[in-house]
């Protein structure tokens, strides 16, 4: 086991904030663990307590065999960290930022090229330039070299992908599965719900508190009840009538469709429902059936917690 949580708690002071209540999870050798969550969910919390930036006030953990209270110095040197605002030296060149990194943590970018190198060569060519003059995409190359300079075995991700382009979100996705063949475990949280199907497993996480560990089909598959997209002329009124009807378990807008599904599971529930809407004057009634994706999930599992707790 190369990460393990046990029931970590953290409240901030000012302002009184209950950031991560009674976490719990294990992360194995060469697993990519990802932790989903909206803004403000407690990730960087999470990982800034992990790398020993911030002390917890209650549980314990441990990363790579290193207690996260009593071994500081030997996790630091075991784990990579690259947080949410890219650490760079904005003034130095690509080339400085990397040896500047190599150097504190005693070692050169010579001994651990191989490692690197993949990642390295896209960015070398412009390795005098400084790293403020770098766009988001090759920061976060950067960034990623600087974490991982010191030959870490468990790597830290904070949000990699915000702000970075749709082809370099792939491209890095595919770097963290050449690292993770190198036996590196890599903890990644994200915002976005479609990366969470390139992890082997998800935590997802809302208000400090973990709704679901699982694999992304895992959790896909325990979606309770069977799906459906609707769409139609003047989706706003749709969304309006679909929230007044009583046979609807739940209903929210998803992208170019509203997804809903049905608390009691009649084979005429659809069937009833367009009718009801036609009679209502909707026009262009488009309904499928869909298989529940991560986000669905998500939402689901929100409802569920918002409703235990009220
Ligand atoms: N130093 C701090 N003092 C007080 N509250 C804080 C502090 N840092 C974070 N918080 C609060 O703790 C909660 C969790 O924040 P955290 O940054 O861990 O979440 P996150 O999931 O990483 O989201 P983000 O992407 O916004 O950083 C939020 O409500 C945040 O406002």
């Amino acid at each position: 086991m190369e990460v393990r949580v046990e029931h970590i708690s953290k409240r901030y002071q000012k302002p009184e904030v209950q950031a991560l209540k009674d976490i719990s999870f294990e992360v194995e050798k060469g697993e990519l663990f990802g932790l989903i969550g909206p803004d403000g969910a407690g990730k960087s919390t999470l990982f800034r307590i992990l790398t020993t930036l911030l002390l917890p006030d209650e549980g314990q953990a441990e990363v790579a065999g290193f207690d996260v209270r009593k071994d500081l110095r030997a996790l630091r040197s075991a784990v990579g960290y690259m947080p949410g605002r890219f650490s760079l030296y904005q003034d130095l060149s690509i080339e400085e930022n990397l040896r500047f990194f190599a150097t504190l943590f005693g070692t050169t970018i010579e001994a651990n090229y191989d490692l690197i190198k993949d990642i390295y060569v896209q960015i070398e060519p412009f390795k005098d330039r400084r790293a403020g003059q770098l766009s988001g995409g090759m920061k976060q190359k950067l960034a990623l070299c600087c974490a991982l300079i010191h030959r870490p075995k468990v790597l830290f991700l904070d949000e990699p992908t915000t702000g970075v382009d749709a082809v370099s979100r792939k491209e890095f996705w595919q770097m963290l599965k050449g690292l993770q063949a190198e036996g590196i475990s890599i903890l990644v949280s994200t915002p976005y719900m479609d990366e969470a199907s390139l992890c082997d497993r998800i935590a997802l996480i809302q208000e400090g508190q973990i709704l679901s560990i699982d694999q992304p089909k895992g959790l896909q598959e325990k979606y309770p009840r069977p799906l459906f997209a609707l769409r139609a002329q003047g989706m706003n009124q749709l969304l309006d009538s679909l929230r007044d009807k009583p046979e609807l378990a739940s209903v929210y807008a998803f992208g170019e469709y509203h997804h809903l599904s049905f608390k009691e599971q009649s084979p005429q529930g659809m069937e009833a429902l367009l009718a009801d809407l036609r009679d209502q004057g909707f026009q262009d009634l488009e309904a499928h059936s869909i298989e529940a994706g991560v986000e669905d999930c998500f939402i689901e599992l929100m409802q569920k917690s918002d409703g235990s707790s009220n």
